[in-house]
């Protein structure tokens, strides 16, 4: 079997003696879609932040494509292959959809004014079929900041597409969305993982449930359970932690 794409290794992160993460271990293969789910505080954030380089942990090491990216800068870290999309959409706002995805798919060194006129025909190409994946060829010459929450959304996971990174960490892409954007963003991902490595991380249980991949369950910087939904959803530590709280709720 090859290696994993992504290996924690006992990663412990401490902010000024708070344990955020603790001994937290994380295998990803190579076209795996995997969803991370967590109550507040749960540590999800900065574990992203430690895959990208944006926290250093106390202890452990993370091992990508077989060597560590410990230390490295979050430039050189996402140059290697790691793309990561935030929760709010970070697109630009007065371009129209085919112009952000221009500047995604080309490091434009012309003007931007005669980008679109400069790209290459495979450029031109994979702007096309990247407006395809997430339904926005009719919206090509929209300014951006004229779509929905929802294509905004997905807008600028198109743009991460177009940078072709081996893995993709989505955090909380479906916040804010209609049940009807939520459904069809999970069958975005799902469409993504095989090519690209995609790691999940949300709130929303429908939604994990319809990316129907297996779920970590973060609890205070570490993985309480790992398993499909049907499992995690019976787990009695799972649900005193965390379901319980919601479904009591409900
Ligand atoms: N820079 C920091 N300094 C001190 N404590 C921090 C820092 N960043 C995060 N924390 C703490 O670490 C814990 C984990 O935070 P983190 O943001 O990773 O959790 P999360 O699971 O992403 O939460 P949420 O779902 O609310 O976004 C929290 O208790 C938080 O208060």
């Amino acid at each position: 079997m090859s290696s994993p794409l992504l290996e924690l290794k006992k990663i412990s992160v401490s902010f000024e003696g708070f344990l955020a993460l603790r001994d937290l271990d994380l295998v990803l293969n190579k076209g795996d879609l995997r969803a991370v789910i967590g109550p507040n505080g749960a540590g999800k954030t900065t574990f992203l932040d430690v895959i990208t380089g944006k926290v250093l942990p106390t202890k452990g090491d993370v091992i990508f494509k077989e060597k560590s990216l410990l230390g490295q800068k979050e430039f050189r870290i996402a140059r290697k292959g790691i793309g990561r999309k935030f929760q709010s959409p970070r697109i630009f706002e007065n371009l129209s959809v085919q112009e952000n995805l221009a500047l995604s798919v080309s490091r434009p060194k012309t003007p931007f004014s005669l980008l679109i006129d400069n790209l290459k025909v495979k450029h031109l190409d994979q702007i096309q079929h990247l407006m395809s994946i997430v339904n926005l060829q009719s919206k090509a010459n929209i300014r951006a900041g004229a779509l929905s929450h929802g294509q905004k959304q997905w807008l600028e996971i198109a743009m991460l597409v177009g940078q072709d990174p081996d893995l993709l960490l989505v955090d909380e892409p479906v916040a804010g969305l209609t049940d009807e954007e939520t459904d069809l963003t999970a069958d975005l991902l799902k469409s993504l993982a095989g090519d690209h490595t995609v790691l999940v991380i949300d709130h929303d249980m429908e939604f994990i449930r319809r990316l129907d991949c297996p779920v970590s369950v973060l609890h205070q910087g570490y993985v309480l359970k790992e398993g499909s939904m049907s499992e995690i959803q019976k787990d009695p530590l799972v649900i005193e932690v965390y379901l319980g709280q919601s479904e009591e709720e409900e």
